[in-house]
């Protein structure tokens, strides 16, 4: 499959051309950067240090080059991804976008180009936070009512989002769980002096040094709690994910897929 990865010399970017860079069934043909930047014309393994030439440029024109590609990796600001979405659409080429901070009816555009490309959004690629989804769907049927729920995650000092894009969907999962709606019941921080109120799910985001990404849902009650938490150590098991979920779409049929297809889950 032949991909084209957006903010190849980003965080994410540089990893997932690495990581596609080392797989047989990807061939890299082209990175996309902002316009301006000094290594615009530049080859694509340089610019993503993947220790080779991939003898591919970055370029800053999506379109000059979309139409050479099967796929589409998008992990970089939510105002490129509206960019990149339209591009897609307007060329029928699939797309897995992991960018996070949008609004509802930003999200929205992913929905409605779903039907004309195959989309995938994920606010997380890990697996393992794909399963601790699941856990919390599990805990917050069964005792969602009775618990305090509160979210606490922590990133790097340079994440541009707060809260996270994985704890968004963490709350809504949850919201559904109980049968209610995250945007009724979400609690942004905590300040002053009234007390917690019941059925609400409180978010905490903490943003330090070079922290990757730790995600904890606490449900406490009177006299105990329960906390499950996932920690990444690095961002590999994100860029991993992002190519499996590019790979999982080759040939797809235009529609909205979720990673919970790529797993299996
Ligand atoms: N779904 C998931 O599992 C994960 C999602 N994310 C999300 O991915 C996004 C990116 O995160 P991260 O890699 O840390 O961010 P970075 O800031 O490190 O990278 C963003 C990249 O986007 C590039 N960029 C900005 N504007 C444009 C544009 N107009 N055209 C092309 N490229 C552009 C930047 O270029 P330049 O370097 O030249 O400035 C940069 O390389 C965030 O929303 C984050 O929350 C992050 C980790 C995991
Ligand atoms: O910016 C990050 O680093 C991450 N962003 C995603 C998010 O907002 O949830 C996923 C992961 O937590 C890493």
């Amino acid at each position: 499959m032949k991909l084209i990865v957006i903010g190849p010399r980003g965080k994410m970017g540089k990893l997932i051309t690495q990581v596609a860079a080392e797989r047989e069934d990807m061939e890299l043909v082209a990175g996309v950067a902002p316009r301006g930047r000094d290594y615009i014309g530049t080859d694509l393994g340089q610019v993503a240090m993947v220790g080779r030439n991939l003898n591919v440029p970055v370029v800053d024109d999506l379109e000059s080059v979309i139409d050479s590609c099967d796929v589409i990796i998008d992990f970089s600001t939510k105002e490129m991804a509206m960019e990149v979405v339209d591009c897609a659409v307007r060329h029928k080429k699939a797309l897995v976008c992991g960018t996070t901070g949008f609004s509802e009816e930003e999200k929205k555009k992913f929905q409605d180009a779903a039907a004309h490309i195959p989309m995938l959004y994920a606010a997380n690629t890990s697996k393992l936070v794909n399963i601790m989804n699941k856990l919390l769907e599990i805990v917050t049927s069964s005792v969602g009512d009775e618990a305090d729920i509160e979210i606490l995650e922590m990133h790097d000092q340079w994440k541009k989002d707060a809260p996270s894009g994985t704890s968004k969907e963490m709350g809504e999962i949850m919201a559904q769980a109980m049968g209610k709606k995250l945007d009724d019941i979400a609690v942004y921080g905590r300040h002053g002096s009234s007390p917690r109120e019941k059925g609400t799910i409180g978010y905490h985001s903490l943003r330090a040094g070079n922290i990757p990404s730790s995600h904890t849902v606490y449900f406490g009650f009177m006299g105990e709690r329960l906390e499950i938490t996932h920690h990444s150590y690095n961002w590999e098991c994100f860029a991993r994910g992002a190519c499996d979920c590019a790979a999982y779409l080759a040939g797809k049929e235009p529609g909205f897929y979720t990673i919970k297809d790529v797993l299996n889950l």
